[in-house]
């Protein structure tokens, strides 16, 4: 286990519990849709943290149709440098197996302790398929939920869902409308692999990452081709060669004790 996250989910210095926002995602690549998510759940739900995991085998993914786990949490870690409470782990990275979401609440919440509550942030088009994941419903006892609204999906799937769970698990359900950005990581590579700019809908230094590394380029074209070379390359670098941002392999912890973010978090954080 990171040393970095373990610091970062320290209890705060006032005594009072921990609220805890996580954010899951493929985040292939990260974009402003899954900031502006994040930023309105902490605000909103008073979050004093909000921790990005990018899975390392999105269970229910193809994996031949997902980018490189490495450049997928260093784009991520790229993406939440700017906001003092955020943090990106790699600890589903780290984990054997499919990067199954139960695992990773109940990991947490171990390390965070019993005081501290947990809230899974998700969009409404992931939480309708909940059903079906590892746990099913069983979820909603490891964490609160907080769903933020999508563009695209019809009202009726959300509303059939909540209508379809128990009083007491509905009730740990939060719905949270934020503004609608009608973006998905696929359309972000598509816009790529067309040649089409990516520049405001994912922050300059991801549109940098993704150009420098040749990431969603159809196969041959230019730096695209070497992908699974630079993907070996960053792998066996370790943590050495990542990014500058708040995540394990920055060794910037972020939010963490002793950061400009835990003295910022006075009121929001670590007070
Ligand atoms: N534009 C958005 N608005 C609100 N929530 C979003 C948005 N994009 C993604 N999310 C949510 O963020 C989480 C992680 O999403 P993910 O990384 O799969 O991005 P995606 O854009 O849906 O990717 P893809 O198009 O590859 O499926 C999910 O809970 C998803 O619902
Ligand atoms: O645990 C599961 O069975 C499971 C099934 C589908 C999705 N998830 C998680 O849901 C989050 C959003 O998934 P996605 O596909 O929208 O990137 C991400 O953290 C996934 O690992 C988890």
């Amino acid at each position: 286990m990171a040393r970095g996250l373990e610091e970062w989910l320290a209890p705060r210095r006032d005594g009072r519990p921990l609220q805890l926002g996580v954010l899951g995602g493929t985040f292939d690549p990260i974009h402003i849709g899954h900031l502006v998510a994040a930023e309105a759940a902490r605000t909103h739900f008073r979050l004093d943290r909000v921790l990005f995991v990018p899975a390392g085998r999105p269970p229910h993914k193809d994996p031949a149709a997902v980018s490189d786990a490495e450049h997928r949490y260093r784009m991520t870690v790229l993406a939440t440098a700017g906001n003092p409470y955020f943090y990106t782990t790699r600890l589903e990275l780290d984990r054997e197996g499919p990067s199954y979401t139960i695992d990773t609440l109940r990991q947490l919440s171990a390390m965070a302790g019993p005081e501290a509550t947990v809230y899974f942030i998700a969009g409404a088009d992931s939480v309708v398929t909940l059903p079906s994941w590892r746990g099913g419903l069983g979820l909603l006892d490891a964490c609160q939920l907080i769903v933020v609204t999508r563009p695209g999906l019809p009202g009726e799937a959300l509303q059939r869902f909540l209508d379809s769970l128990p009083a007491a698990r509905r009730a740990r359900v939060h719905l949270l409308p934020i503004p609608e950005i009608g973006i998905s990581s696929t359309d972000l590579r598509e816009r790529v692999a067309a040649g089409r700019s990516i520049r405001y809908l994912v922050p300059a230094a991801v549109e940098d990452y993704v150009h420098k590394y040749g990431l969603y380029r159809p196969r041959g074209a230019g730096a695209g081709s070497e992908r699974a070379g630079e993907a070996a390359a960053l792998r066996r670098a370790g943590t050495s060669g990542a990014p500058e941002g708040a995540g394990e392999a920055a060794g910037a912890p972020g939010a963490g004790p002793g950061s400009a973010a835990g003295a910022a978090g006075g009121g929001a954080g670590r007070a």
